[in-house]
């Protein structure tokens, strides 16, 4: 008798192998069609290309054949018909617009206050924030007095965001990004990685790129830690400080959509200064049950 396997409901957070030149162009190229802009419709959408694009990524993964190469163009055709990545985006702004509030800088601003960065108003030198997926150029303009602010994304919608990806920032040599900033904001960005080596790297590079002491704002949906499989808010605190990450806040509620984090970089603990990657390089099931999502984290 044949099992009929049960679909999995998508998980918000699973996205698209966006570093992928291939994604990129076929992503990035969309017509921006797409449906109106209801809280409800922009959901819809979002939730549409979450289940494309991962099933693209999968399918990358696999090895060049006709199929796989016929299978692939048939999802770029649906992510196109879409609207592309022009349009999540859209959506995405609207829909996080209303489910939380206002956007996730709200946080962050909330807690450098707490932490009194804002001091540094009248001095010399502001904060330096990269702000990695930026849906718009302007997130911290409040702040400009004592945050100096550059928006990055894969996809620009403003002159002032730079187009970059974030998982090859470190190959551009000219950049000389290496511990140069006093924060980063990963806001829905590494969930957005389809891939759970490149979520991990995308931590790593952030680490890299900090200043010593440099804090990392980090913002995902909670059922990403609250109902993966492979994931937990405790094996989260490890991975990070594994990488070299201390917690120094965190925030979400039972029931709620968002869960936030605020990190401090701090000294490697290895003689080495090497990561210590045990127990973070292969997925293990923390969680049972049949309604999980998949949602992981890993090193190498
Ligand atoms: C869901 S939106 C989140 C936007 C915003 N940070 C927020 O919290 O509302 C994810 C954004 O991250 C961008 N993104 C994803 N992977 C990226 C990467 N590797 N480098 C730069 N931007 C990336 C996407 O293009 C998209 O605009």
């Amino acid at each position: 008798m044949t099992k009929s396997r049960k679909k999995k409901a998508p998980v918000t957070s699973e996205v698209i192998s966006a570093r992928k030149t291939s994604a990129k162009s076929s992503i990035i190229g969309g017509s921006s069609s797409s449906s109106s802009s209801t809280p409800q419709s922009s959901r819809t959408v979002i939730r549409k290309f979450h289940v494309l694009l991962k099933r693209k990524a999968q399918l990358e993964k696999k090895k060049a054949c006709p199929e796989t190469s016929a299978a692939l163009d048939e999802l770029d055709k649906e992510v196109e018909e879409l609207g592309g990545l022009a349009a999540y985006q859209r959506m995405s702004s609207i829909g996080q617009g209303e489910d939380r509030g206002g956007g996730s800088e709200k946080v962050f601003i909330g807690w450098l206050r707490e932490m009194e960065m804002h001091k540094r108003e009248g001095s010399t030198t502001k904060l330096r924030l990269l702000e990695v997926g930026a849906l718009k150029h302007d997130n911290y303009a409040s702040c400009s007095s004592w945050i100096d602010c550059e928006p990055i994304d894969l996809r620009s919608r403003h002159p002032a965001i730079r187009e970059q990806d974030f998982l090859r920032i470190l190959d551009d040599e000219t950049l000389h990004q290496r511990e140069r900033w006093d924060a980063i904001s990963l806001s829905l960005v590494v969930n957005f990685v389809a891939d759970a080596r490149d979520r991990g790297r995308m931590l790593c590079i952030a680490y890299d790129m900090l200043k010593a002491d440099g804090l990392l704002f980090l913002a995902l949906p909670l059922p990403c830690v609250s109902n993966s499989r492979y994931m937990t808010l405790e094996h989260l605190e490890h991975l990070m400080l594994s990488i070299g990450f201390a917690k120094l806040r965190e925030r979400w509620k039972v029931g709620g959509k968002m869960a936030y984090w605020l990190f401090r970089k701090c000294t490697l603990p290895s003689r080495s200064q090497e990561r210590a990657i045990v127990g973070f390089e292969k997925k293990k099931v923390l969680r049972e049950g049949g309604q999980r999502n998949n949602f992981s984290i890993l090193l190498d």
